[in-house]
This record gives C-alpha cells, structure tokens and sequence, in this order.
C-alpha cells in the first residue's frame, strides 16, 4: 500500500516535469498504479487507517506524486449535495472552460507541499473534461464547485505546476469582481 514517504515532495524534479502520454489500452502496470493510487485516498480519508499510517487526508492524487510521470491522475470526493465524484483519469484533458473563476476560500494545500502557503488560487468555475479511466473508456464530464477545483489541482500536476505558482505574490488574497467562492 502507499504511505507518505512513497509521496515526493516539492523540491523532486518530477514535480516540475511535464508527464507523458499514457499509451491505450492501459497496461496492467498502469492500471496497478492507478489502483494503488485510488487505494490511498481511500484509506487516507479513512480515520481508522489513516491514523495507524499517519496518512494525510487527500482527495485527489496525480501518478507525478508518486513520481511515475504519467498522464494519470486520481480523484475522489463528496459535494456539498453528496454527489459523489470518484474517478481515475488517464490522458485528461479540459475541452472548454468558462470565463468565470472560482476559488476555495479556506487556500489549496497539496500532499507534496509540507508547509501551508497562504492565498486563493483562482480557477476556472466550471470545466468540461475528457479522459479515459482504467478500463481504457472515454470519459466526459462536465465539473463545477469543487470537483472542477481538484480536477485543475491534478492536472496542474501532470503540467508540472504546483497551487502556490498560481498565488499572487504581491497580493496573495487579490480577487477579480466575479470570481466565485466555495467555502
Ligand atoms: O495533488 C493532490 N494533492 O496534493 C492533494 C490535495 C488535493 C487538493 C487540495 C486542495 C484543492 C484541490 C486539490
Ligand atoms: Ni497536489
């Protein structure tokens, strides 16, 4: 099973490669990686397990953090209606965006960044994606709230960015009149 110490953190080349192309079908070591992956966020937001592991709760996790530079990532979340967002991407791609940004109100952290960097990080407010998932399917969703957060987190990663580079430096909590916040 993945623990922390198998999560680089910032400072790793990795984090600031552009991950590859992820050849379809997946292969089984691709699929076992991604299984491993969606197997962490499950015990790390388990109370039991992530506390005997010492895991930190996480939900989303790019195959860069594990430093395997693929184009792969994990989510899993509930949103604020209990819809539930669980899905493994390969490939992901965003096809059209909106105009409108959003923002998590309380910052974004990241499990390969130690240290909290305070700010908003202003995303796209809602996101139409495409990818496919471990059995080599087409997926096509279309994100808003916080699922749309985390889906940009993830595939910041694969693109070789981390949260805090989108952080004005000079005004951390500067905000454009319409961005939308989610607490
Ligand atoms: O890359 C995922 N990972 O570092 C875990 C944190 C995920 C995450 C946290 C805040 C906002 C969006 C996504
Ligand atoms: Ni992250």
């Amino acid at each position: 099973m993945l623990l922390m110490k198998d999560i680089i953190r910032d400072g790793h080349p990795t984090l600031r490669k552009i991950a590859k192309e992820v050849p379809l079908p997946p292969d089984p070591a691709d699929i076992e990686t991604l299984k491993s992956m969606e197997e962490f966020l499950i015990n790390s937001q388990d109370p039991v397990i992530s506390d005997k592991y010492g895991l930190r709760g996480g939900v989303g996790l790019a195959a860069p953090q594990i430093n395997v530079p693929k184009r792969m990532f994990v989510m899993r979340l509930t949103d604020e209606k209990g819809e539930e967002y669980n899905y493994s991407f390969i490939n992901p791609k965003i096809i059209s965006h909106s105009v409108e940004k959003s923002y998590l109100t309380s910052g974004e952290g990241c499990l390969s960044v130690d240290r909290n960097i305070p700010g908003y990080v202003l995303r796209y407010a809602r996101i139409t994606v495409k990818g496919f998932n471990e059995k080599g399917e087409e997926l096509k969703l279309r994100l808003r709230g916080l699922p749309a957060i985390v889906f940009q987190h993830e595939l910041d990663h694969l693109n070789g960015v981390m949260f805090y580079d989108h952080i004005n430096k000079k005004n951390p909590f500067q905000l454009n009149e319409n961005a939308i916040p989610i607490e």
